[in-house]
């Protein structure tokens, strides 16, 4: 302990001696509250210490927390920095794969450019090379010894009024003098045996001559025919305010042909909108650089405006009469040339009978009368008139039980006919039951083409759905029936109209042997194909067989052919211009025809006057 100085000291004690004596003298509450006053004041010196105390320690405290701090943030600082400079290397690491894939990006890029105009020379050269050789096959696939011979054998058939319009289109496409004919041709006037003629008389000379037509059915009755859609690509769904044009690629082979062609047939156009006819217009006229009509190819349309026109779906008279070919820009430039003798008669001998002129009265409007309405009275001078469904399946088809011992080529030369889809479909399963054999049921798979739908459309009814031109979700066959072609699978020979007896039926394949076509007589194998419906606001997908039985089939399918024995069931009325027409005209005499008819024998006849003026 350190030295007090001596005058301190005494000073010191003399004080503390003092205080002795005042202690002594002093009495007890003085000094009660001596000790009192002593006791704050040692407490407040303690205060006052322990403040002095506690910012020291506090002062050290704050000094180890900040040394800590400063230590701690050191440590983070370090670590930041570390994980910041793991960051960068990675960022860097990363920008420099980025910069690498750039790199590599545009390394393959100017590689694949390069490859490119490499292929592009190729690929250009490749299809000029196939653009020769498919004109090479078409034209090498002629084969010009049976052309000549049936040229001989045919033109001296021709009647007058054949024969003109032969020679003005043969002489069109020699003198290339590119116009646009009309072949207006009624029922049985012989337009598809001419087309053929003409076909082979222009092929013949090593000329491109191109055949289509608005159904399957009318394509494979043409030589080398195809519909018209799939020749000219044409778009799924037209609209008259659109400039549609059709799908060919530029420098394509289908180019290629076109621009080669010298003819063009395009049989029973009446049946097609004009909207797709006006779009192989614009098409033609762009692939040839050509501002003639139909880029100046000799173009014949053949068709019959007494026959049935373009189908408008929930469209009213004037809605079919917008989309019928006669409304378009392109008839004015239409030369018409006429056939009038009925052929089908014709062969039958009877040209003195009014059958033919019958046939065309009523195809025309003017018969019974302008005054009836619609209504029209059958007489049995168009055919046998039955009065029963079972007559008229016993009249077509006499001996149904013993299907499998008959020939196959008696089953392509009658069918039953009917406006509506519901008898059809009513008559066929009718017919069915009478056929010996064990049914097979097919189901189909209906999906909703877009997945949010699925909720909207339960799967019960999708398969409830039945929309024309697709076959039904249960789908019965049995061995040895006749089938139709819903879909074209392989043109010409498989086409939607082509008819086909059912040879096997296994559980994902139909095998049947072709009747109708070209391949007559040949065995097909079809599969189970996806297919959408085009004319409903639900869409949906069905995976089915594309075949429907073909015992019955619609006035629609049937035109364009011809039977030897047909049956027409009137029991509903026809609905739509030309029907009435179409039915009692694919025969060549009345008697080979069977009318089924309400009792009072009236029937209706739609004709749209203005589709024939
Ligand atoms: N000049 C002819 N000589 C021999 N037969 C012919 C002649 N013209 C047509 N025919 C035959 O007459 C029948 C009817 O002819 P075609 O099928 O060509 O008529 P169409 O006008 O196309 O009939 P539709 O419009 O009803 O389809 C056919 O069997 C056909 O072979």
């Amino acid at each position: 302990m350190p030295k007090r100085p001596r005058s301190q000291l005494s000073k010191h004690s003399s004080q503390a001696r003092a205080a002795k004596i005042r202690r002594m003298g002093e009495s007890s509450p003085e000094r009660s509250q001596r000790l009192a006053e002593q006791n704050q004041r040692n407490s407040q010196v303690r205060a006052r210490e322990s403040s002095v105390e506690r910012s020291q320690r506090l002062a050290k405290q704050n000094l180890r927390t900040s040394e800590l701090r400063a230590r701690e943030s050191r440590l983070e600082r370090s670590q930041r920095l570390h994980e910041q400079n793991v960051r960068t290397s990675d960022l860097r690491q990363r920008e420099s794969s980025v910069e690498r894939s750039q790199r590599l990006a545009v390394q393959s890029l100017r590689t694949s450019e390069l490859r490119a105009q490499e292929s592009r020379l190729e690929r250009s050269q490749r299809l000029h090379e196939q653009n020769n050789n498919t004109i090479d096959t078409i034209v090498q696939q002629y084969n010009s010894n049976d052309l000549t011979a049936f040229v001989n054998d045919n033109v001296p058939k021709l009647v007058p009024d054949q024969r003109h319009a032969y020679e003005t289109i043969v002489d069109s496409v020699n003198n290339n003098m590119g116009r646009l004919f009309f072949l207006d041709a009624p029922g049985g006037t012989g337009k598809t045996f001419l087309a053929n003629l003409i076909l082979a008389k222009i092929r013949q000379s090593g000329k491109i001559a191109i055949a289509v037509a608005s159904s399957g059915i009318a394509a494979t009755l043409l030589n080398e025919g195809k519909t018209a859609h799939s020749t000219f690509k044409l778009p799924l769904s037209v609209s008259l305010d659109q400039r549609s044009t059709c799908s060919i690629r530029k420098n394509g082979p289908l180019d290629k042909l076109l621009q080669d062609a010298s003819l063009v047939i395009w049989d029973e156009c009446t049946m097609s909108h004009r909207a797709h006819v006006e779009a192989v217009d614009r098409t033609l006229k762009d692939l040839r650089s050509s501002a003639n009509v139909m880029g100046g190819i000799t173009f014949v349309f053949a068709g019959d405006f007494r026959q049935t026109l373009p189908v408008v779906n929930r469209g009213t008279r004037a809605d079919i009469m917008k989309a019928c070919l006669k409304s378009s820009h392109l008839w004015t430039s239409v030369q018409h040339l006429n056939l009038r003798t009925n052929m089908r008669a014709h062969l039958h001998g009877i040209t003195h009978s009014n059958f033919p002129q019958q046939l065309l009265k009523l195809g025309e409007g003017i018969f019974p009368s302008l005054n009836l309405g619609t209504d029209y009275a059958v007489t049995f001078s168009l055919g046998q008139i039955v009065y029963n469904l079972d007559s008229l399946i016993d009249a077509i088809y006499p001996d149904i039980e013993n299907l499998h011992q008959n020939d196959f080529r008696w089953l392509c030369c009658g069918a039953i006919v009917s406006p509506r889809n519901e008898t059809v479909n009513e008559i066929n399963n009718l017919i069915m039951q009478k056929v010996p054999g064990e049914v097979k049921c097919y189901k189909s798979i209906d999906t909703v083409t877009n997945i949010e739908d699925t909720v909207h459309y339960p799967q019960e009814f999708l398969n409830s759905l039945n929309p024309a031109g697709l076959p039904p979700h249960e789908l019965s066959l049995k061995v040895g029936t006749p089938i139709m072609l819903l879909r074209n699978l392989r043109p010409p020979n498989m086409c939607n109209g082509t008819r086909l007896l059912i040879k096997e039926l296994k559980d994902n394949l139909i095998v049947a042997k072709i009747i109708t076509g070209p391949a007559a007589g040949e065995l097909a194998h079809i599969p189970r194909i996806p297919m959408i419906p085009t004319d409903l606001p639900i869409p949906f997908k069905r995976l089915q067989f594309p075949v429907k039985i073909s015992f019955a089939l619609t006035i629609n399918k049937s035109q364009g052919q011809t039977f030897k024995l047909v049956g027409i069931d009137l029991r509903k009325e026809c609905f739509t211009h030309g029907q009435l027409y179409v039915a009692l005209s694919r025969v060549g005499a009345p008697d080979h025809q069977y009318i089924l008819l309400p009792e009072n024998n009236i029937t209706s006849n739609v004709v749209y006057r203005e589709a024939l003026q």
